[in-house]
């Protein structure tokens, strides 16, 4: 299935803004996100990006413009933060259960997913920064959402973790056909494989897949002449499949030595 394809659009912004106290947050924005889509939102801080993902989610009301959801849309939230006494004793299992009952094999197929199993009985201080965003990608997916909100998905994560967690987007994206709504307030890597990229400062800035934004003279304009630099553009070139247990899969399907060249395994 190619997922490139656009399938059905979850949520339509047209003209959308919010103001505070007469004050426009973010005006005139204009945006869809459709299944299997992945849309990142980046911009400068107090750029509007969380306000943005607000309103398309729902949790804030547009003051001005309209916002329309597929009706029974159901979403995924992993947020930037996440408020846990880091004093009592949590397992990750007890952290799949705070916020709905789901069953062992339920919790047990969710972070299997996210190739978290191991950890189930761990305790949640514990993990590593990115053990923890995997833990909470599992824990946003296990109601099998139509789209998936990622704030800040690679935050506290160092860069080979930040591929895998790239990595792990991608799979998502592929394997539930959810779209996915990423936010990027540092402003650092946006997958290759971004469909649209919205650059925003109040207003929509400029958009299109991540290249176009790199290379736009408003993109330029808004962070200087190093942005071009700044923008990573993280992108997944594979040729070469793999079995189950990791091993390449040879010609004709046969087991290749594990230990092989990655040279254009490209993850840069
Ligand atoms: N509850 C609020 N009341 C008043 N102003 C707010 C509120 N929330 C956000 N703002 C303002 O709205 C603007 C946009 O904020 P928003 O959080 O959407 O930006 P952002 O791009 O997500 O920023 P960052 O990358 O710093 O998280 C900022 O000027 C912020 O100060």
């Amino acid at each position: 299935m190619n997922m490139r394809a656009r399938g059905e659009t979850l949520i339509t912004l047209a003209k959308a803004g919010h103001a505070r106290g007469g004050r426009p947050l973010v005006e005139g924005i204009d945006l869809t996100i459709a299944r299997g889509e992945i849309v990142t939102l980046i911009g400068p801080n107090g750029s509007g990006k969380s306000t943005t993902a607000k309103m398309a989610t729902g949790v804030l009301k547009p003051t001005s413009g309209t916002v329309i959801r597929k009706p029974g849309l159901t979403i995924g939230y992993v947020p930037q933060k996440l408020s846990i006494d880091w004093t009592l004793p949590l397992t990750v299992e007890r952290l799949m259960t705070l916020t709905g009952s789901f069953s062992s094999g339920a919790i047990e197929a969710a972070l299997s997913a996210v190739g978290a199993l191991r950890l189930l009985h761990a305790a949640v201080q514990e993990l590593s920064g990115g053990e923890f965003q995997r833990v909470l990608f599992a824990r946003a997916m296990i109601r099998k959402p139509d789209l998936l909100v990622l704030d800040e998905p690679v935050q506290g994560v160092d860069f080979s973790g930040e591929v895998a967690l790239y990595e792990l987007v991608r799979q998502i994206r592929d394997t539930t056909g959810a779209g996915i709504l990423m936010i990027s307030h540092d402003l650092h890597v946006v997958m290759a494989e971004t469909d649209t990229v919205l650059c925003l400062n109040g207003h929509v800035c400029c958009r299109g897949t991540p290249s176009a934004v790199k290379s736009s003279p408003e993109y330029l304009a808004l962070f200087g002449p190093r942005a071009a630099s700044t923008l990573a553009i993280y992108e997944h070139h594979h040729d070469h499949e793999h079995h189950d247990d990791g091993c390449v899969v040879g010609k004709g399907g046969a087991h290749a030595h594990r230990h092989h060249e990655h040279a254009g395994h490209g993850h840069g």
